[in-house]
């Protein structure tokens, strides 16, 4: 449906108070974009990214979005996001919880450098966590209903033959989303997760040294929902 012919109350988010960790590049932009587009009352894009968060924040438009400075390792950073959206907007209804990186170096289980690994960690696994406490404390305490996900990876599923700190820290993240939807679900919150496979952003153009173009080139024969969307 075009969106000039939708009506407000057909669009899926219509109202909702979101926040998208990441938001300010990649999969979460386009995420913040979106529910920007499904009629949020608000996006909170969450990221460390601090000039690229406000340009998307502009580019969405600030009566929709905003942006705040917050490093998902750190929990005051953390607490802070949620507590600022909940002062500012009422409650929080849905939250993708989506930030990460990939490990600075490919790493094999010989070569498996613990302070690389705590790093990936930190992020991808620890800070996640963070997200989901937080946010599902607010969701608590203000009895809403609400929604949460997480972006783990086609590496959560399965064994790799590099990468192996990123590759634990993303099944971690399955556990964290397993974990989470048995406990709140007596809250009436859902917890689930997306696991991408490949994509172009600007996260795999660096780790593959190539253009978007050329990534999605060399994702594509793996992908088979080709056309789909
Ligand atoms: N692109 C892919 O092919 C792919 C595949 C599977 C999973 N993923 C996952 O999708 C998510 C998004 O990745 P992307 O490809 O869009 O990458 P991206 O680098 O374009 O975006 C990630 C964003 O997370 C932010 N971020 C990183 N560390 C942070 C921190 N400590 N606190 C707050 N923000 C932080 C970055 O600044 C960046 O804006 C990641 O969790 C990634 O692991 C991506």
């Amino acid at each position: 449906m075009a969106e000039s012919s939708s009506t407000k109350s057909s669009l899926r988010l219509a109202g909702k108070v979101t926040i998208v960790t990441g938001g300010a590049s990649g999969i979460g932009k386009e995420t913040a974009h979106l529910f920007a587009k499904q009629g949020a009352r608000i996006v909170v894009i969450a990221d460390i990214q601090d000039k690229l968060g406000v340009q998307v924040a502009e580019s969405i438009g600030t009566d929709k979005c905003r942006f705040v400075h917050c490093d998902i390792r750190i929990e005051d950073d953390v607490k802070n996001l949620v507590q600022s959206t909940v002062d500012s907007y009422g409650q929080i209804d849905i939250i993708h919880c989506n930030a990460g990186i990939v490990s600075p170096s490919d790493q094999t289980l010989l070569e498996l450098d613990v302070t690389q690994a705590n790093g990936v960690f930190a992020t991808n696994a620890i800070g996640t966590a963070l997200c989901v406490k937080y946010a599902a404390r607010a969701m608590v305490a203000g009895k809403v209903r609400g929604s949460i996900v997480c972006t783990a990876s086609i590496s959560a599923s399965y064994g790799v033959t590099t990468g192996t700190d990123y590759s634990m820290s993303k099944h971690a993240v399955l556990g964290l989303m397993r974990s989470a939807s048995v406990q709140l679900a007596k809250y009436g919150i859902r917890v689930n997760s997306v696991s991408p496979n490949g994509l172009a952003t600007p996260l795999t153009e660096k780790l593959l040294d190539a253009d978007a173009k050329t990534v999605e080139e060399i994702f594509s024969k793996f992908s088979m929902l080709k056309g789909v969307g």
